[in-house]
């Protein structure tokens, strides 16, 4: 189980935007922890810090006790990517291949390129791919296209993929805002249970409040690159997470009504 430690993590991108000012976070292993904020307010920057697709510009991160800033090998860098199981918006699947093919491409950076092409991909391999499919609920679409799917179906499938990664860590950038309030449950159902039984700790960024009360185990609330809001959620006001959706100028009206106890 990986955990993450975040001292006075600050990113500043080339043109000058501060998109996180010095954070301080400890995220505990196992711990399923949702992000939330409004457009802008740096989720997703801190997403591609701490998934080492972004540098950080000032601070210390560490992740699963790997300093990504730190990293001088590739295969260090990959080893470390491999350890964290990414779900996004959109399923990135192949289109022209199929199901059960693009679920082996998991199995990529554990597995050579041609040990995980289909027609000559080992029984072991197959049989693990099969499991993973599974376990989402789509062994029996294996042979079909991945464009024959429906968005939920594609998630799933992205899922096994990502199962076949055996991460340490499962993060996801808005999983659900492409699908129907339905298949966006059954997905959110589908990783939290994934992370329960593999004991793997979970950050979700979502838009959605309800979701996140009903999911997270802890929310933690960005606003203009800084931590607003970090509460386990039996703590958490619904009048609290309104406020991250609110402009300084309408804070600092709520605050002069009264309505909005800050730093509480
Ligand atoms: N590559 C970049 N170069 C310069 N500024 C950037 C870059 N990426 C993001 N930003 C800026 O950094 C700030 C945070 O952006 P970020 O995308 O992290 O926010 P977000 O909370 O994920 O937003 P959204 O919910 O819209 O995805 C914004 O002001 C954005 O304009």
């Amino acid at each position: 189980m990986f955990s993450v430690t975040m001292s006075e993590v600050t990113k500043v991108y080339p043109n000058g935007t501060e998109a996180l000012k010095a954070l301080d976070l400890n995220i505990g292993p196992g711990e399923h922890v949702v992000i939330l904020g409004h457009n802008g307010s740096g989720k997703s920057t801190l997403f591609r810090c701490m998934t080492d697709f972004e540098n950080i510009t000032g601070g210390y991160l560490e992740i699963g006790g790997k300093v990504p800033a730190s990293f001088k090998k590739r295969k260090e860098r990959s080893t470390f990517r491999r350890n964290i199981g990414l779900v996004f918006q959109h399923y990135h699947l192949t289109h022209n291949l199929s199901v059960l093919q693009n679920v082996l491409f998991g199995a990529l950076g554990r597995q050579p390129f041609r040990k995980v092409c289909a027609p000559i991909a080992s029984s072991t391999l197959r049989l693990e791919a099969m499991n993973a499919l599974e376990r989402v609920g789509m062994e029996s679409v294996a042979g079909n296209g991945a464009d024959e799917l429906s968005g939920g179906q594609k998630q799933r499938v992205a899922i096994a993929r990502m199962i076949m990664q055996r991460p340490r860590m499962i993060m996801a950038d808005e999983p659900i805002a492409s699908l129907d309030p339905k298949a966006g449950k059954e997905i959110m159902d589908l990783l939290v249970s994934i992370c329960r039984e593999n004991q793997l700790t979970f950050i979700s960024i979502l838009h959605q409040m309800d979701i996140a009360l009903e999911y997270g185990e802890r929310i933690i609330g960005l606003n203009q690159g800084e931590v607003l809001i970090d509460k386990g959620v039996p703590h958490i006001q619904r009048s609290e997470l309104q406020k991250l959706y609110m402009s300084p100028k309408e804070q600092k009206a709520k605050w002069n009504e009264g309505l909005v106890e800050y730093g509480v």
